[in-house]
């Protein structure tokens, strides 16, 4: 496995192996990697010839107040399991490669980019489309994997490869989960032991709410419900909603299809973020 920190060296790769014709797969992390990234890794492989695996903790998606200097970091334990999963080169750029003196460009999303995620950390879609299209640009990826945890992100991402003609395709992976059904997260490692012990109720409610929600329950009701339910339980949620899947828009009332519940939710100094689909049945009048 190649561990490349600087420009001249992942060019040289990735041009030896695009002139054999072979595909290169990405998968963009920002490292203390878990069997979620991992998982994305395998996805990777089955669809590529090579797999570029990129740890960068990316100043530019944090906020003033957020958890920049928190971030959890284990390059060691990272290499290791990159070299497990079977990935050819690990791209792990300095902030100074990534955005060298008189750097200036910026991508600004909007459409699904407005709204929870991008309410709740200004400017953080903005420092993730602008990281990612670098990385696209610089490994010359044929196609990117994102984890479905991520739902928003996910689609930012699909819409600015599509929007700009980027020429790489963004797939999707479902969520890894732990046995009680938490979503793998890198920041799951700041949970006490007793908030780890609760905090799958979240992924329990999400389901519970999908449930009620394909059986035909009023919205607003069993949402508001489970919102309360989740905050007697100890979590801060910072949304609960349901949202058409592309453009995370409000599902419009009376709708029917597949919808998707999102959801963000402290627990202690945690800002958990999970989804479900949800099949909205059409509506039967009384
Ligand atoms: N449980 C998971 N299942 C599938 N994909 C995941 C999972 N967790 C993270 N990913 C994906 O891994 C990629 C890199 O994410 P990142 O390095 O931020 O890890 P993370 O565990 O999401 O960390 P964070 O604590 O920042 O949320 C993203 O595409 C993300 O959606
Ligand atoms: C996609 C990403 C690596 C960009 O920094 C990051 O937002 C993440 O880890 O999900
Ligand atoms: N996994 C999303 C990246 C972030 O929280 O900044």
């Amino acid at each position: 496995m190649q561990v490349e920190r600087e420009l001249a060296g992942l060019k040289a790769t990735t041009q030896a192996w695009r002139a054999r014709g072979e595909r290169i797969g990405l998968v963009p992390t920002m490292g203390a990697l878990h069997a979620g990234h991992t998982a994305l890794v395998d996805a990777a492989r089955r669809e590529a010839d090579r797999v570029i695996v990129s740890i960068f903790v990316n100043p530019l998606q944090f906020g003033p107040q957020e958890d920049l200097a928190r971030y959890p970091r284990d390059e060691a334990g990272d290499l290791e399991k990159l070299r497990q999963a079977g990935c050819d080169l690990v791209w792990l750029p300095t902030p100074a490669v990534m955005y060298p003196p008189g750097d200036a460009t910026r991508i600004e999303p909007a459409g699904p980019a407005e709204g929870w995620e991008g309410a709740a950390r200004p400017g953080h879609f903005r420092g993730v489309a602008t990281v990612c299209t670098k990385l696209f640009m610089m490994t010359r990826a044929d196609l990117a994997v994102f984890g479905e945890k991520d739902w928003q992100q996910f689609q930012v991402i699909r819409r600015v490869a599509a929007d700009l003609h980027l020429p790489v395709r963004i797939l999707p992976l479902p969520t890894v989960r732990d046995g009680d059904g938490l979503a793998l997260s890198s920041r799951n490692q700041r949970l006490s032991t007793e908030e780890r012990g609760e905090a799958g109720r979240l992924p329990r409610a999400l389901e519970a709410l999908a449930a009620a929600l394909a059986g035909g329950a009023p919205r607003e009701p069993a949402m508001g419900r489970q919102r309360r339910a989740l905050e007697a339980q100890g979590f801060r949620v910072d949304y609960l909603a349901l949202v058409v899947p592309e453009s995370l828009q409000p599902w419009p009332a009376g709708a029917s299809g597949e919808a998707r519940l999102i959801v963000a939710a402290h627990l202690g100094s945690v800002r958990l973020l999970d989804n479900m689909p949800v099949m909205i049945p059409p509506r039967t009048e009384a």
